[in-house]
């Protein structure tokens, strides 16, 4: 069984906990079992050192750059998106942003990219401002060294930021059904995935079915009255709600339905968060690992920022902070694999793949794949030092995905990474609890199993 390895140092190399993957391919029921559990423990360890693998002709990995290149880009329309995202998503999601394929997608994207566009960020940097300085606060009422599961505070502090920047709403029955969709929704989340990746038929059972589907259900609810309340009042804000209220589709010149509305903006309620909070939770626990590297940041954010707030005027000049943040991103991608499907029997030069067959681009393997990376499991942000990234292959570094669909929010999510690290490098220091080693489990994001808990000491 998959075990998540100790932390260990060797001098000043930090190698931080991973994932054993499994040594021989695993047969069809070792498959669907170390899926459910954790599909991080599914992915085979041969896909860490070669470039393709395919198992049981059904499911082809892919770790190239290249033929990655060709799947995301190139050929994209021959490469839509999978039954998996279906089976997972689409009760909750419907044909949103996220969901739909070809111009039912594109005029969605094209709908909500105008808030994604680099002035309009910087716009959103005070909100984030104001998150992380929310979350510090709370932080002064603990005693020093007390021990913190911080991913909560991480997403209480990123759902925060995603509901004022696109919403401009903090609904209280949207944030609970938020909450309780965490236990009854992301928990059994690898069933309905597993039997997306191996052609199995939606309808089976599966452990807590109902109570997924009454979250569901709740969390469609709660965000549905949110879109009636907006279309009943007069309301001229310009945010997300509103920019979709008024898009049009250029092909059938129709507006969004509510349903359609509540596909959306769940979606970014949930794709502009989870993500984000806990790639933020594994970064503060690298800090602690790493004090060599808490000092440096600590130091740069000084120079910077000195006492201030942190905001966009500051965050493009914390360069070390950024190359901290890539270095998390890689160790720990939030999204650790991408799906696609063939449309035809296709050969991806040297490796065929039958029409219908799911093709996937393992994320976590990819950035810690032999061929790509020199010390994969090496912590080291100075990978991401200009001069060092400029070698790097554009296809060998994914946390964003690439192509058309990469993610819409990835500016965003840098500036808000870069204002919350700093943030809170710069208020408190963080130890890791003796003993404790946490395991990334896949569900959606990347998270650590149980939660990070941290020893929290605000600075003076
Ligand atoms: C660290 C934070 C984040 C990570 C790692 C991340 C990662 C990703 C990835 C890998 C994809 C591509 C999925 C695919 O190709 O199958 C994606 C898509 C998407 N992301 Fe993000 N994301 C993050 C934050 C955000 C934020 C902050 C937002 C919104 C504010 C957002 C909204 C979306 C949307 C709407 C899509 C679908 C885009 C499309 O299909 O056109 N994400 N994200």
């Amino acid at each position: 069984m998959p075990q998540a390895e100790e932390s260990a140092r060797a001098g000043e190399r930090i190698y931080p906990p991973f994932l054993t993957p499994p040594a021989e391919p695993l047969s069809l029921p070792g498959y669907f079992l170390a899926f459910v559990r954790n599909p991080l423990g599914a992915t085979p360890a041969i896909i860490y050192r070669e470039w393709t693998y395919t198992y049981r002709d059904r499911i082809t990995y892919v770790a190239d750059p290249a033929r990655i290149k060709r799947i995301l880009l190139d050929d994209f329309t021959e490469f839509p998106k999978t039954i998996i995202e279906r089976y997972v998503f689409s009760k909750l999601l419907g044909r949103g942003i996220l969901t739909a394929h070809g111009p039912e997608w594109r005029w969605q994207r094209q709908a909500a990219a105008p808030l994604f566009r680099p002035a309009e960020i910087q716009r959103y940097a005070p909100v984030m401002t104001a998150a992380a300085e929310a979350a510090i606060e709370d932080w002064r009422q603990l005693a020093p060294g007390a021990v913190r599961y911080v991913d909560r505070d991480t997403t209480r502090a990123t759902f925060g930021v995603i509901a004022d920047t696109m919403l401009h709403s903090r609904d209280p029955a949207v944030t609970e059904a938020l909450e309780r969709a965490h236990r009854d929704y992301l928990l059994p989340l690898s069933w309905p995935g597993v039997y997306g990746a191996l052609g199995l038929p939606g309808w089976l059972p599966f452990p807590r079915k109902a109570a997924r589907r009454r979250a569901e259900i709740d969390m469609r609810q709660s965000v549905g009255n949110l879109v009636r309340r907006r279309r009943a009042g007069a309301d001229d804000r310009d945010d997300l709600m509103s920019r979709l209220l008024n898009a049009k589709d250029p092909e059938s010149g129709q507006s969004m339905g509510d349903e359609q509305m509540v596909d959306n903006l769940l979606t970014f309620l949930l794709a502009g968060h989870e993500t984000s909070a806990k790639s933020l939770a594994w970064m503060l626990y690298l800090v602690a690992l790493s004090p060599e590297w808490e000092e440096r940041l600590l130091a740069e954010v000084r120079r910077v920022a000195g006492d201030e707030p942190i905001g966009a005027e500051h965050a493009g000049r914390l360069t070390d902070v950024a190359m901290f943040i890539k270095e998390g991103m890689r160790l720990y991608p939030p999204i650790s694999s991408l799906a696609r499907v063939a449309t035809r029997d296709v050969d991806l030069d040297g490796t065929p793949v039958k029409k219908d067959g799911i093709i996937v681009m393992p994320i976590f393997a990819i950035h810690r794949h032999r061929k790509l990376w020199e010390d994969p499991a090496r912590f080291d942000p100075e990978r991401f030092s200009p001069e060092r990234e400029a070698q790097q292959v554009r296809y060998q570094y994914l946390p964003f995905g690439a192509g058309p669909r990469v993610c819409i929010g990835a500016s965003f999510a840098m500036l808000e990474a870069t204002i919350l690290l700093a943030s809170f490098v710069r208020a408190a220091r963080f130890k890791v609890p003796d003993g404790h080693v946490p395991v990334p489990l896949s569900r959606i994001a990347l998270q650590p199993k149980g939660g990070m808990p941290l020893e929290v000491t605000l600075r003076t």
